[in-house]
This record gives C-alpha cells, structure tokens and sequence, in this order.
C-alpha cells in the first residue's frame, strides 16, 4: 500500500531524509517517530507527492507516484500538521465542498459526516471555520480526511491539539480503517502516542531510519540493553550528550 525506497531528500547540504525504505501493508498502522527536525514531514511530504525526492523510489497502492500523482491523490487521505481551510466558510460548507471534488453523493456525505462529527464531538459546523481553535480545525480536518475512508492515509502528527477524548477516539477510527484493510502511516515525536496507536513503529533520526519493528521487537531490543523503549529512543536520537544533560539535571 505504501512503499518507499532509497527515499532521499537534500536542502542545499542538508541531508534532511537519508536513503529510508518504508513499507506498510494493509491493516497496519505504521508510526514514525523521532525527534523535532528529525525528516517526518520531509518524508510525509514525498510519500504524498508535495514534496519531490532528491532520490528513490515511492509507491502508492502500486502505484509509481512519479507517473500517476493525480490518481495517488485522488484515493488517498492526507492530514497535514497544520490544518490549512477556508476561514470564510462554514464548517458544513467546507465539508461538502470537499466531498463534492470527491464526487460523494449527496445522502452519503450527510450520512457520513453526522457520524463522523457524533463520534468526535464536532457540534460547531455552523461556525465559521475563522472562528474555530487550532483543536476544533484540527478535528474538523480529520473528519473530512477520514469520512472520504480512502485506504491508504497519512497523518502528521494527528493527536497535536487534540484533547484527550478526540485522541482516543482517532485511535479506535484508525484500528477500525486499518481492519478494514487500509494502511495507515502516522509521525509523531512522542513516543507513548506511536507506542498506544501504532502496530509497527519506525524510528528516523537526522533523516535516518535508526530503528524498525513493531512494538514488542523494539522491546526486545531495548530490553537486551537498555531499562526501557524510552532509554532506547533516547539513546537513539539523542545519545550521550543527552545523558550528560539528564545527569547534571540530577535525574
Ligand atoms: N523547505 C526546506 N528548506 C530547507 N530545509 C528544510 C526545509 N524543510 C525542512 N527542512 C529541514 O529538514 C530537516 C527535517 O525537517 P522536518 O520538518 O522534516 O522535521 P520533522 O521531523 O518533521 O520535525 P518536527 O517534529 O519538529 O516537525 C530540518 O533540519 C529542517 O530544518
């Protein structure tokens, strides 16, 4: 569903996404985790074709992003780290529009989004989109993202700004899509999230995948070495002069 190779992507001399490879299968929900500036978004980026790779190879349900861009787009959902809308609409006016690009009919968009805003608590549609919180676009994003239930769908950093219910409810929309077979490729920099979310988890440090398994095979790894899985992704994206910091601090 989602396959990447050799994935690069250089600024200038900045190597901000090295030579990963990323596969994901349907039903799955594949976390990336790493630190701020770590290369997530670069990679969402490329995975979604906004970005173009400096090098590699990306393919989307089968598909070489290179040759069918407008048909990868068409079938996926993307939810960016910030939510970028129409402050001049209402969010039932945002809604629609964008189910109508997406040729949804009608009765189905109703059905669809009253579900979708009784399951996340969107009780706010006849407001003006201008007028909403960071947390209540955010929410409304991830509605009209999820209610188009494309099957392959990429979110950065999905919980920031979300309160604790919306979370928790993200959580169990997610395992429902990826049981109905949709892959799902979530960033996030906290690891408790991708540890609660996620069925494999990836851990990219200076554009580089340093880490890869689900979640009880970093276990594994941590317990052979380290006391937890946080002391091995610290140790991994930060390493010593992380420690140094921590011990001076007195922890
Ligand atoms: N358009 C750009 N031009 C130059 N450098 C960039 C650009 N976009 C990102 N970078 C650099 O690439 C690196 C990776 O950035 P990226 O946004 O992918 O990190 P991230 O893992 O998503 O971080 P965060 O968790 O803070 O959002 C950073 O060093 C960043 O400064």
């Amino acid at each position: 569903m989602i396959y990447a190779e050799q994935l690069t992507k250089k600024f200038g001399d900045l190597m901000a996404v090295n030579r990963i490879h990323i596969h994901v299968k349907p039903g799955e929900i594949y976390g990336f985790l790493g630190p701020n500036g770590a290369g997530k978004t670069t990679t969402i980026k490329m995975l979604t074709g906004i970005l173009k790779p400096t090098e590699g190879t990306i393919k989307i349900l089968g598909m070489n992003i290179r040759k069918n861009e407008i048909e990868i787009k068409r079938q996926i959902g993307v939810v960016p780290d910030e939510p970028r809308m129409y402050d001049n609409l209402r969010g039932h006016e945002f809604a629609h529009f964008i189910m109508e690009i997406y040729k949804s009919p009608r009765e189905e968009t109703e059905k669809r989004l009253e579900d979708i805003c009784k399951a996340f608590g969107i009780d706010y549609l006849e407001k003006f989109i201008g007028d909403y919180s960071h947390g209540m676009k955010q929410k409304l994003m991830l509605a009209t993202v999820l209610m188009r239930q494309p099957k392959v769908v990429f979110l950065d950093e999905p919980t920031m700004g979300l309160d604790a219910r919306s979370a928790k409810i993200l959580k169990l929309w997610l395992r429902k899509m990826a049981d109905n077979g949709a892959a799902i490729f979530m960033t996030t920099h906290v690891l408790e999230i991708a540890e609660k979310m996620c069925d494999r988890i990836g851990i990219i440090n200076e554009g580089m995948l340093v880490a890869e398994g689900t979640l009880e095979e970093l276990k594994e790894l941590s317990e052979a070495k380290y006391e937890s899985l946080e002391d091995l992704f610290l140790e991994l994206t930060g390493g010593n002069e992380f420690k140094d910091i921590i011990d001076q601090l007195g922890e």
